[in-house]
């Protein structure tokens, strides 16, 4: 059968797998909750697996049932690696901020000390800064008390940071005030992090569980549906795309221009877009698009304007980088700084209608930091929660190196390796990208047309449904 091709990268079974740091000796406290119960569709038994796939094609292109690519479940398990009564944890928030880093650290704190009987969990200020004697940061005491009431506020009571940090110094640290498990919560970088960490303790005999949470806006992990604070992110952003259109809208040939941010994926510009459909164009890092020309961003937006009377475009932060010098530009965490397309796009647009003397009311939005320092809305503190439950199930049963997540609807253990082996972008092939494209009504090419025919799936012009 070969109703799909297969993925770039299909995981195998053994890259699924978790690291477990031993035998699991001590009985849970939660253990009585789950007596007698059984993988149904609202809950999977410890023993049990979840599917990487989920179509027809792609389980029928396995050999057999042993050979399907799965996750461990999350969840708590009826028996421990660590003794609760004599375990201490450490908490760190890294990287830039992101809705809901609160309400992790207060549900993370909620668990330990309330259902699994933990005395003593620590707080480690500045990111993996707080784990490096040079910086003097010494770590506070989370208790039911302290943590009351913060997920009220946006960013990290713990506060965070970029900026590499030598894991010898970091597992040094944790050993100095016996750490048993660490909860890493950031992105990418910081799971790379959390990884290095996970295996210096391993090297050294350690047996500290490291366990992330997987927090960025750019929802830039693979195998994790969408990381925390990602759906607030997007709700803050269409308000700007919101007040661009009501601009837009309500001058002459009025044109809304936001920049979202979005290094290299271009998930918030997306559905930011799908959440206000007020937008003409969406541009991603994902999709190039031609900027002069026939059929080129700006010839399209001149053609908007005439027939609609305004326009608006949304761009992410990494999109359009072509057009810009090249920067060689690193912030402390080593990710690419990139040149500002939103900057570019205003003044090419100014430049255009002016040498065509046709009237612009431009407005330009760059809500930045605005988006992500804002208090997870309400899903999100519930995701938050579930999955600070699940990271705390998972390092009291020993397992590490591994990121909690949600895979179609189940909350899942992904080793650290497979998350950051690659990046998870917007597919200019997938559903996510023809929403857009049915939404904002752009043609799925900006740019002069194709000598060569268009693929059969772009014959039928994109219809704008709102
Ligand atoms: N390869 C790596 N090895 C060790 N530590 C790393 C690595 N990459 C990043 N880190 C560290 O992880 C922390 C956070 O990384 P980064 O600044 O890239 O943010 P992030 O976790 O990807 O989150 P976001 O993308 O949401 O801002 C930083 O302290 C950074 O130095
Ligand atoms: O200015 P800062 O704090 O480095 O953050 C900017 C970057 O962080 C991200 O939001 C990810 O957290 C990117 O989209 C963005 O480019
Ligand atoms: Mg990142």
């Amino acid at each position: 059968m070969d109703l799909v091709p297969p993925p770039e990268h299909s995981p195998t079974r053994a890259e699924l797998e978790v690291t477990t740091l031993g035998p699991r000796a001590y009985g849970s406290p939660l253990a009585g909750l789950l007596a007698g119960r059984r993988t149904t569709e609202h809950y999977v038994a410890e023993d049990d697996r979840v599917l990487l796939d989920d179509t027809v094609s792609a389980l029928a292109a396995h050999e057999g049932l042993a050979d399907l690519p799965s996750f461990e479940p999350g969840g708590p398990r009826r028996r421990l690696f660590f003794d609760p009564r004599t375990v201490r944890a450490g908490i760190v928030t890294c990287g830039g901020l992101c809705p809901g880093l609160n309400d992790v650290i207060r549900a993370l704190t909620l668990e330990l000390t309330t259902h699994y009987g933990v005395r003593r969990v620590l707080g480690f200020r500045d990111g993996f800064r707080g784990l490096v004697p040079r910086y003097g940061l010494s770590p506070v005491a989370l208790t039911l008390e302290s943590v009351s009431g913060i997920g009220e506020s946006g960013g990290s009571v713990l506060g965070s940071s970029r900026g590499e940090q030598d894991p010898e110094e970091v597992v040094d640290t944790l050993q100095r005030w016996g750490i048993d498990v660490l909860f890493v919560v950031g992105g990418d970088g910081s799971m790379r992090g959390a990884l290095r960490i996970a295996e210096c303790a391993r090297s050294r005999g350690a047996a500290i569980a490291v366990v992330g949470v997987p927090k960025t806006i750019d929802n830039d992990i693979p195998f994790i549906e969408q990381s925390f604070g990602f759906q607030s992110a997007y709700a803050a952003a269409a308000e700007a795309i919101r007040a661009a259109h009501v601009e837009a809208r309500s001058a002459p040939a009025g044109v809304g221009l936001v920049k979202l941010m979005g290094r290299h994926s271009g998930f918030i510009a997306c559905y930011a877009a799908l959440a206000h459909r007020g937008a003409d164009v969406v541009l991603i890092p994902e999709v190039p698009f031609a900027l002069d020309g026939e059929g080129g961003l700006l010839d399209h937006l001149h053609r908007r304007v005439r027939d609609q009377g305004h326009a608006v475009v949304v761009v992410a932060e990494g999109a359009g980088q072509e057009y810009l010098p090249a920067s060689r530009q690193r912030d402390a965490s080593g990710n690419a700084k990139l040149g500002d397309v939103g900057v570019l796009l205003r003044d090419r647009i100014q430049e255009s209608f002016a040498r065509k003397g046709e009237e612009l009311n431009l407005r330009y939005i760059d809500p930045s930091y605005a988006i992500r320092s804002v208090p997870a809305n309400a899903y999100d503190s519930v995701y938050c929660m579930r999955l600070a439950h699940t990271a705390v199930h998972a390092a009291m049963a020993g397992r590490t190196a591994i990121v909690v997540g949600r895979w179609r609807g189940r909350f899942v253990h992904v080793p650290i390796p497979l998350a950051v082996s690659a990046r998870n972008t917007v597919a200019p092939d997938g559903d996510l990208w023809l929403a857009v494209l049915e939404a904002t009504g752009q043609p799925p090419r900006l740019g002069p047309p194709l000598l060569e025919p268009l693929p059969a799936q772009w014959n039928t012009p994109a219809v704008r449904t709102a």
